[in-house]
């Protein structure tokens, strides 16, 4: 299995090579050269099974086997420790026909501790072949960046840069990332918004000056070996729950979490429809409903984790929808970055329909949902799991649907308070950040600022 860029690339690429570059050199992003299938029944055999056995048969599937069958094992054993609640899939049927799967008991308490929990073993394995020293830039709305602080400080191989949008993320969020005492670890704040983060993770990238220093990748979603992390669980759920072919609602930022259940969907598992439910930030919803991608600051919400206004992984989509044809799939993401505004042919739009489907949940929705899943269900959840159990009560009409809950909700305390009334029990992982010490590198929003910071950091 290797692999090649939605824009083109074709040199294909090991697993190995595109975990390291992170991007593909034209700045597309890499996808399987054709995606594998697996016999439905085998998938089905698997996802039932141990969480660790079903990761490790889907690692090998997608070629991360090169790396050698010890760190495909260690990184599944990882997953497999931040997925379980109390040894079992953590799925609970709120309703007929209605689940929410708790992604969120991992080191950080949110979903992204499982694929960033396996790509550290998985990034040491591939460092190791090489004997190269590598340095990840991620750009963060609160949860990727903590998760990879978590999982990557004090390792001896990375040098981990990190930019949030300052005062845009959750205090608990902040600080999970900003009092990590660790050489290797730098926290940028930059005075912009997260899809200013991200646009800055890519051009460094590519950053010729950059690449002179040693390898450089990143850890968001953007990097194949990211969202990968993110397959298993779908097809855990989708087994535990026993319906045929659920309908996933997953709370939506980047779209790489979606993505990646559209991924479990096509190697044939069981896993139905996608839905990615949107906060106000939503030119994903508005693309694929109206047919225009159009780039707006992005505006703060309580799920900061989604305020994005230029999901990554909409190109995947893109790419996929159009028939895997990768220059029309530049053509539209060139067009987009330098006017932020583009007109989806008819024949885009409904491509894009049939694979997904979005919708926009307000403020006070995400508010009085989180209510209801305390009054109904005694549920405390956060905002972005709000969001998504908003749009699935919305799409809920006698088929099996499951929401994805990302994160806990006492690191969004404020919200869940005045949601509730009372303030969600804090656990002892966020306890005790209060009162340590935080480093903040502020910069502001220009990529000159952004360039300097990270190349004073590796030297
Ligand atoms: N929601 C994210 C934004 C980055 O998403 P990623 O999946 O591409 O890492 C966050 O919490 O930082």
């Amino acid at each position: 299995m290797n692999y090649i860029g939605t824009r083109g690339f074709h040199n294909h690429r090991t697993f190995a090579g595109a975990l390291l570059d992170g991007l593909a050199p034209d700045g597309g992003l890499y996808v399987p050269q054709s995606w594998p299938s697996l016999d439905a029944a085998e998938l089905a055999t698997a996802a039932k099974g141990d969480y660790g056995v079903l990761t490790e048969k889907l690692l090998t599937l997608f070629g991360v086997d090169v790396l050698g069958a010890e760190a495909v094992k260690a990184a599944a054993a990882k997953t497999k420790a931040a997925f379980l609640r109390n040894g079992e899939t953590p799925l609970t049927q709120v309703e007929d026909n209605l689940w929410i799967l708790e992604l969120w008991h991992g080191p950080t308490l949110a979903f992204k501790d499982m694929a960033m929990q396996m790509i550290a073993p998985l990034t040491d394995a591939a460092l190791s072949q090489r004997g190269e020293k590598l340095t990840l830039v991620t750009a963060t709305s609160g949860d990727t960046g903590a998760a990879a602080v978590r999982a990557f400080a004090g390792s001896a191989h990375v040098r981990l840069v990190v930019f949030h949008p300052l005062g845009r993320v959750s205090p608990v969020q902040r600080l999970q990332m900003t009092t990590v005492e660790a050489d290797n670890v730098l926290n940028i704040g930059v005075e912009g918004d997260f899809d200013d983060c991200q646009r800055f993770v890519k051009q460094l990238l590519g950053e010729a000056s950059l690449k002179e220093t040693g390898l450089i990748s990143s850890v968001n979603s953007i990097n194949w070996g990211r969202l990968l992390g993110q397959v298993p669980y779908y097809l855990a759920a989708a087994a535990a729950s026993g319906a045929d072919h659920p309908e996933f609602v997953v709370p939506t930022g980047n779209f790489g979490d979606a993505f990646a259940g559209w991924a479990g969907r096509k190697i044939g598992a069981n896993v139905g429809h996608l839905h990615a439910a949107v906060n106000s930030n939503d030119a994903l919803s508005q693309a694929i409903n109206t047919g225009r991608y159009v780039r707006h600051q992005a505006t703060p919400t309580a799920s900061v984790s989604m305020d994005v206004q230029a999901p990554s992984n909409f190109e995947r989509l893109v790419f996929e929808a159009s028939g895997r044809e990768g220059a029309a799939t530049k053509a539209l993401f060139d067009t987009f970055a330098a006017d932020g505004d583009v007109t989806l042919s008819a024949d885009m739009q409904s491509a894009l329909k049939a694979e997904v489907s979005a919708s926009t949940v307000s403020e006070e929705t995400t508010k009085k949902t989180i209510k209801h899943a305390y009054d109904a269900w005694g549920q405390v959840i956060c905002p972005h799991t709000a969001v998504a159990v908003a749009a699935a009560l919305e799409r809920k009409s006698g088929k099996p649907i499951i929401a994805l809950s990302t994160a806990h909700a006492a690191k969004f305390p404020e919200f869940v308070t005045e949601a509730l009334g009372f303030a969600p029990e804090v656990p002892e992982a966020i306890q005790v950040l209060y009162g340590r010490k935080e480093t903040i590198t502020p910069i502001k929003n220009d990529y000159a600022a952004a360039l300097a910071a990270v190349k004073g950091f590796v030297g």
